[in-house]
């Protein structure tokens, strides 16, 4: 895995902050087509109002302690050594640890991601989210919860994007379907867990 010379950029929103890092690494075609077959990939469940739905994407967990993300609960597993390694890279550029990793696989434009915010209790005061994007880009929507302030990124191929600050409490974020997007895109979002 090469690692190009981190050139972070900082947006400072109101009430939270995201770092990006557009180039981070270089073989990131390799890297997809890796992660695709590597890894332990399943269509999950969410539970919404009280409903369950499968996730309109497919997705994977590995980490050191049981995570319950929309109420469901994922157990401990060993991180595969591409991930471990990935998680090492992540670590050293962002200065922050993280035990666990939630892997999103778009296979298409309709493949998509409901607003959210990552704060389930277990993620802490102000929750750390690094992203890493292989693939074909997806603009990512910010919303802030006052209904005024709107944000989108478009994280590049090989990308890594911190979610720092309080920004889990204010805003939410989420992939939208697109008619025109084709291509697939794995993101790889590494949490801590207390
Ligand atoms: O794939 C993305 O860009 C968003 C992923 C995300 O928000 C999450 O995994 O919580
Ligand atoms: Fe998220």
């Amino acid at each position: 895995m090469i690692i190009s010379s981190p050139n972070p950029e900082v947006f400072e929103l109101p009430d939270g902050r995201l770092r990006y890092i557009e180039h981070l690494i270089t073989d990131s075609d390799t890297l997809l087509s890796r992660l695709k077959t590597s890894l332990n990939w399943y269509q999950g469940d969410v539970c919404l109002f009280g409903r369950n739905y499968k996730t309109p994407r497919l997705q994977c967990w590995y980490g050191d302690k049981a995570y319950t993300y929309s109420k469901v609960r994922l157990e401990p597993t060993p991180w595969p050594p591409l991930l471990q390694q990935l998680k090492n890279v992540v670590e050293e550029i962002s200065g922050y640890s993280f035990n666990s990793v939630l892997g999103n696989w778009y296979q298409s434009g309709q493949h998509n991601m409901g607003m959210h915010a990552d704060n389930e209790p277990e993620l802490g005061q102000n929750p750390v989210v690094a992203m890493l994007t292989f693939g074909t880009p997806r603009p990512l929507q910010f919303r802030h919860r006052n209904g005024q302030d709107r944000f989108t990124i478009t994280p590049a191929d090989g990308s890594l994007l911190l979610m720092e600050g309080p920004i889990q409490h204010h805003w939410r974020h989420g992939i939208n379907k697109s008619k025109k997007i084709t291509g697939e895109r794995i993101s790889l979002t590494f949490r801590f867990i207390f």
